[in-house]
């Protein structure tokens, strides 16, 4: 098939969360099955500078139309491998800025032009390079408005572009709402402009796009996609997925198991396998280390995590005297909202030999935090996939993980099923993290129960080769 991926973040070029990880695997697996992949990405400052793009070619020049105005870009071409093209859509005035989607006071106030912009470019640049597609698959907000673009302008030329068009939400609670002002950017006929169409609440929904006009509409677990159809995870939107139900499929993600593989990650000092943990070991001494903690009497703790109430932190807050009480290591890696990273940098001040926190961004901490510790928390509150749960599993680091979304899909629970459990599964509130926490504790004080659930979850297979044949059925079924 000749498949086709928009998106605003992928990994190793651009990455803010998961949906970057996300996004460069299937790009890498799809083109590793045999398809024709190629993918859209903004062009934004940090590919521009990237060593990669200096072999870019650029292909063509657009024009785009937003609003009043015809805007300039530019298509460039990477050629990946024998089927993969990265294509960056480039227009300085748009994408050439330190951070992708703001500052971190606020977001860009002209984010409803940037993404309007790279939805309409991708569309355009689909026909002046005369890719047919298959399957176009957007995602998240960022893309929302493409599937509709899209068909609007097969429409107004006659040809067509994609045979079919997929949306996957990655995350609902970003939905990409702007004022009803923004709709004029669309250049969309006004019918558009209403219930039925991208309206939400007085405003202008560019995920409801993606609902809306889709082909096929996916998220990223089976349990995210049955309760996003519920009020108390659909955020406003459970009534127009509704409408869309037969046409909603939840696939759980893979995780990429060669950038995430302890037997030899290039960022450990010591390798490791199910058969031989002393590797391990190493690695949590050396974390240890790099925060300033000296190992105590009972197990270490990790977190990796966008610091936002999404993630469960106010739950964590609250259970900070556990790791003072029990002599336990919290080894913390996050970065976002402010107030919660005042009040973890307080923690770790008051309890400084019991719990570190890193407020940074850093890949390579990232895996030495899922290898050196021995519980991985992840307490969210929702969570559509999650895949710290996976590598963590991966790393034989047991995760604590609240029983929602993806989380439940993928952290079979110690403590209703012993003999197959690989983590502690709980109710998303104070009291379910206090028990999975008094649970986590209690089998470390059991060497051999402890070791073999380790060695069970390192044995779990999340590689994206099965994903993948999941999402090529999907694709085949539909077209
Ligand atoms: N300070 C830091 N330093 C280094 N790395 C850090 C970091 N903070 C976070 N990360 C990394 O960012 C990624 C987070 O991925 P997640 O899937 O857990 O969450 P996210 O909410 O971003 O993604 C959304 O999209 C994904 C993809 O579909 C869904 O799995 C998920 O549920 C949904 O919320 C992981 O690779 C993690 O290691």
């Amino acid at each position: 098939m000749k498949i086709v991926h928009a998106a605003s973040e992928m990994f190793p070029y651009v990455k803010t969360g998961g949906l970057a990880d996300v996004c460069g695997s299937l790009f890498k697996s799809l083109a590793g099955v045999g398809h024709e992949v190629s993918f859209f990405l903004p062009g934004y400052r940090k590919i521009i500078e990237s060593k990669e793009f200096e072999s870019a070619k650029l292909k063509v020049v657009l024009q785009v139309e937003l609003g009043e105005q015809f805007l300039r870009g530019e298509v460039w071409a990477l050629t990946l491998g024998r089927r993969q093209t990265l294509y960056i859509i480039r227009r300085d005035e748009f994408f050439d800025r330190t951070n992708l989607y703001g500052t971190r006071e606020r977001d860009y106030d002209d984010n409803d032009r940037r993404f309007i912009y790279f939805s309409k470019a991708v569309v355009q640049a689909m026909r002046l390079l005369e890719i047919k597609a298959d399957i176009l698959h957007c995602h998240d907000w960022q893309t929302g408005l493409l599937p509709l673009f899209l068909r609007m302008a097969e429409q107004e030329t006659g040809k067509s572009l994609a045979l079919k068009t997929f949306f996957s939400i990655h995350n609902l609670a970003f939905q990409g709402l702007y004022p009803r002002s923004s709709f004029k950017f669309t250049n969309l006929p006004k019918e558009f402009n209403g219930i039925d169409g991208l309206e939400f609440y007085e405003q202008i929904s560019m995920i409801k796009g993606g609902i809306f006009f889709a082909d096929k509409i996916m998220t990223v677990s089976p349990n995210y996609a049955r309760e996003i159809l519920t009020p108390e995870f659909g955020c406003g939107l459970e009534g127009a997925l509704k409408v869309r139900e037969e046409d909603l499929v939840g696939i759980a993600n893979g995780i990429d198991t060669e950038v995430w593989n302890p037997q030899k990650d290039p960022y450990l000092i010591n390798h490791y396998n199910a058969s031989d943990l002393s590797g391990k070991q190493d690695c949590q001494e050396t974390l240890l280390k790099k925060v300033g903690l000296a190992k105590g009497e009972g197990p270490v703790y990790g977190v990796v995590a966008r610091l936002t109430q999404q993630k469960g932190i106010d739950l964590l807050l609250k259970q900070m005297s556990f790791f003072v009480k029990n002599d336990c290591r919290l080894v913390l890696l996050g970065k976002g909202d402010p107030n919660y990273e005042k009040a973890l940098k307080r923690f770790a001040k008051s309890y400084p030999e019991h719990i570190a926190v890193c407020i940074v961004l850093d890949e390579e901490m990232s895996h030495l935090v899922e290898a050196g510790s021995d519980f991985f928390i992840m307490p969210s509150i929702f969570e559509p996939c999650g895949l710290n749960q996976m590598y963590s599993q991966r790393y034989g680091t047991l995760p604590l993980v609240s029983g929602v979304g993806g989380l439940k899909d993928t952290v079979i629970d110690i403590v209703s099923d012993p003999e197959n459990g690989t983590g502690f599964v709980f109710e998303a509130n104070n009291d379910g993290l206090a028990a999975g926490l008094e649970a986590s504790l209690e089998l470390y004080g059991n060497e051999k129960d402890f070791v073999h659930a380790i060695k069970r979850a390192m044995k779990r297979d999340f590689s994206w080769k099965r994903v993948t044949t999941e999402y090529e059925s999907l694709y085949l079924d539909s077209i």
